[in-house]
């Protein structure tokens, strides 16, 4: 299948490229790297992946000033259109900064950047994220952030709940996130933001603290729900 994937590089970016190699060893093909300058996204996109780091050095709050680079008109005109768009760690802050993703992420409880591979508890199995997974299904995913401490008021908690829109919980409190939640879905299913980085996690032989495959499936499921769609 021809996939076109798209991965945003913003000013402090530093998992661009590890999303891009994700996305190639997945589906076989090239990821297109876009400067984050341009007015324009490329034609025909089937994701754009927004990747995690440090964009503008995290100043003002993290994902603030990135959501205001020129693509990101164009990013959110394309989800507006229903392209998929995938926000990881700093990705997801961009996201929420952007109005794409509900609440924000604030500074980890606790103060101090937690780096380490984490449980997570699949809550949506019907997006093209997560159609792959089980319902209550544990995957182990690396965090990386000082940011993740997800806030939103108890209406919009209860509405995220309500409709669905959770994808993914912390299987134990990890950084204060309201109701653990560690990614969450847009109203049409088609803008996932989350935590915990997936494209850590694509090589089965460095099972161990530092990896895993279990990033690799939320790829395979984006590729199997374009295909089947
Ligand atoms: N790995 C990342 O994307 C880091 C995200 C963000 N800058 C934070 O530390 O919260």
């Amino acid at each position: 299948m021809a996939f076109r994937a798209g991965v945003i590089t913003f000013p402090g970016s530093n998992c661009d490229r590890d999303m891009a190699v994700a996305l190639e060893a997945v589906s076989g093909q090239p990821a297109l790297r876009i400067w984050h300058g341009d007015a324009d996204l490329p034609a025909g996109l089937d994701l754009i992946a927004l990747p995690g780091g440090f964009s503008y050095g995290d100043y003002l709050r993290s994902g603030a000033m990135a959501a205001m680079s020129p693509i990101m008109r164009a990013v959110v005109a394309a989800a507006e259109r229903g392209v998929p768009v995938l926000g990881v760690c700093n990705g997801f802050q961009v996201l929420t900064e952007a109005r794409l993703l509900p609440g924000a992420l604030m500074r980890n409880a606790g103060q101090r950047f937690i780096c380490r591979t984490v449980a997570l508890t699949v809550e949506n199995t019907n997006s093209l994220f997560t159609s792959g997974f089980t319902p209550g299904e544990s995957l182990r995913i690396p965090v990386a952030h000082h940011d993740g401490n997800f806030f939103a008021d108890n209406d919009t908690l209860d509405r995220l709940e309500g409709e669905g829109l959770i994808a993914f919980r912390y299987a134990e409190a990890c950084n204060g996130s309201a109701r653990d939640i560690a990614g969450v879905l847009s109203a049409n299913g088609r803008v996932l933001g989350m935590m915990p980085h997936p494209e850590r996690a694509i090589e089965p032989a460095a099972v161990s603290e530092l990896g895993g495959a279990d990033g690799r499936r939320l790829f395979e499921n984006i590729l199997a729900a374009l295909a089947s769609a």
